[in-house]
């Protein structure tokens, strides 16, 4: 695989058959489902910075961030019933679980989230952003009846935490791709990372209401009230969601241009549907699907084949598992009971001061995303050291895994999110999305499952199973991340045709194309126009050329950027 390898150069096809549609860029359009007529006007060349976001914005990504919530409150929930004696009458066997039965519990809920997340991208495309969040999270509510009503039977349960997860999964890719389709560039990073800050609030919220109720009641009120209260999460967000607007570049695709100027110009401060701002933004927009539509017929697992996008498609799945891999989750999931092990007479206490270190990391860790971009900061926290090789005292072990959750939150915890939301051209969003997610809950899956069987085999040495892996992802992101801080979708894009090394991508600016812009700097040209697979790629008077005689059989000799 060619990493970022600047032979991988762009492609300008030239014209083929039949006259192509005019666009105000000059740039032509085939196969749109954009009527000429409907083709907007654009300014071009405008001077255009971006205005400020507006507080419609920030609600509309807050909104779809209860996703992230639920997300984190079904997940953290689970350490806390695990201790809880009527739970464990219950679900257990003579009040004890053994390994097969808890990892079970626990893992149920990711496999669900694999497959929906799985399944979303393609509902995504079909039914659009909003409505695929509102179906999920209404799915979601059918998971939560299953595992409330559960009564003796621990088999019950586990399937209500795997229909759960299908909801959940498909949030997980539906939400943050909805909000960084949505929210201006300047704010983009932190309202899909803000999706993470929901997680751990939903994972403190959760360890809150476990540790009322599992002191306030003895019978099935422990875990019921904790429980059933997740509908209610459920019901705010497939409600509210309603109430916002589709993402533009959803409603964009699907032909409706007015909106998506109406949404992209209620989201910056003076913003008007037909002003500089919304045109530009509009014509990245047009430009790069008019490239996508130039390729002709696209398949889902091109995304495994176009070199830019195969890139993209690895880089997505390793930085989500990643993310798991840094053995987070180890805490969140069996904290109540890791701490009850070293002595520590009120484990909810310490679950509570991790979930509180976890929600307040995290807020600083959207503040890093704001403002020092993506690759500053985040890959020498991977050195954080790991506690769970830190066999001691309970005291010690606190204070380590503080040290390890506040690296987490404010680098891997938000950034994944981040970055796998922005880095995917349009044609192929869904698709990578929901595989880059499904890897997160691949390996969380596999985590939650095997930590106990891990653990009664190697006890703390399991915490240098993580080490390692940190230390790998460190030369990772170093290496393969680029810079998309304060970019626009279509720019980042570009940049990964482009090939821009990572490290030498944060000085990298989209005036180096040339004064035609990204005018024909598209995926779908450059590498794969219709079964163009063996597309020829030359360089000549330091243009970037190509010509495909298979495509253009007419047009022999190489056009120029
Ligand atoms: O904050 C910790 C939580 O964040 C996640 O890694 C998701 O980004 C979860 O898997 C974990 O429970």
């Amino acid at each position: 695989m060619r990493f970022f390898g600047r032979k991988d150069a762009v492609a300008v096809p030239a014209e083929k058959d039949g006259s192509p549609i005019d666009t105000p860029l000059g740039t032509t359009a085939r196969n749109s489902s954009i009527s000429p007529a409907e083709k907007p006007a654009i300014v071009q060349n405008a001077d255009v910075s971006e205005p400020p976001a507006t507080w419609e914005a920030v609600i509309m990504g807050a909104i779809a961030s209860i996703g992230g919530f639920m997300f984190g409150y079904e997940s953290g929930q689970i350490s806390g019933f695990l201790q809880m004696s009527d739970f464990l009458d219950r679900f257990g066997k003579n009040g004890e679980f053994s390994a097969v039965r808890q990892g079970s519990i626990v893992a149920l809920l990711c496999a669900g989230t694999l497959v929906g997340c799985l399944a979303s991208g393609d509902i995504c495309d079909r039914i659009g952003r909003r409505y695929t969040i509102s179906a999920s999270a209404f799915f979601y509510i059918i998971g939560v009846i299953i595992e409330t009503t559960s009564d003796k039977e621990w088999v019950q349960f586990a399937m209500g935490r795997f229909t759960a997860g299908l909801g959940i999964g498909a949030l997980s890719t539906s939400v943050p791709m909805y909000q960084s389709e949505s929210v201006p560039p300047k704010i983009r990073g932190a309202i899909v990372a803000s999706y993470q800050l929901l997680i751990t609030l939903g994972i403190w919220t959760a360890y809150m209401v476990n540790y009322r109720t599992s002191a306030a009641y003895s019978n099935s009120a422990q875990w019921r009230i904790p429980n059933g209260l997740s509908a209610l999460w459920a019901i705010i967000l497939g409600t509210a969601i309603l109430f916002m607007p589709e993402s533009p570049r959803f409603a964009y695709r699907k032909g409706k241009i007015e909106e998506a100027r109406r949404t992209m110009a209620k989201l910056v401060k003076g913003g008007e549907a037909h002003g500089p701002y919304v045109d530009r933004q509009i014509r990245e927009i047009q430009e790069k699907q008019e490239a996508e539509e130039d390729g002709g017929e696209h398949h889902w697992w091109e995304i495994f084949v176009i070199p830019s996008i195969r890139y993209r498609t690895i880089l997505g799945m390793v930085l989500q598992a990643g993310q798991q891999l840094t053995g987070a989750n180890f805490f969140f999931y069996y904290g109540t009971t890791i701490f009850l092990s070293t002595g520590i007479s009120n484990s909810y206490i310490t679950s509570i001061i991790l979930g509180s270190v976890n929600v307040l990391a995290t807020i600083a860790g959207l503040w890093i995303v704001k403002n020092c971009g993506r690759r500053l900061f985040w890959p020498f926290c991977s050195f954080a050291t790991d506690p769970l090789s830190t066999k001691g005292a309970g005291g010690v072990l606190i204070a380590f895994t503080c040290i390890f959750i506040t690296a987490f939150a404010t680098t891997w915890g938000p950034l994944v999110w981040a970055i796998t939301g922005e880095i995917y051209p349009a044609r192929y969003r869904s698709a990578c999305l929901a595989i880059a997610t499904a890897s997160n809950w691949l390996f969380n899956f596999l985590i939650s499952f095997f930590t106990t069987f891990i653990t009664d085999k190697i006890d703390y040495f399991y915490g240098l199973v993580f080490a390692g892996c940190t230390f790998a992802l460190f030369f990772i992101v170093y290496f393969f991340v680029p810079e998309s801080k304060d970019r626009s979708m279509e720019e980042i894009d570009t940049m990964f045709v482009l090939g821009i090394p990572p490290r030498k991508s944060a000085a990298w600016k989209i005036e180096d194309v040339g004064p035609e812009g990204m005018s024909g700097i598209a995926t779908d040209k450059t590498h794969f126009a219709a079964n163009g697979r063996d597309i020829k790629k030359q360089e000549g008077n330091g243009n970037l050329m190509v010509h495909d005689e298979k495509l253009y059989p007419e047009n022999a000799g190489p056009s120029t950027v």
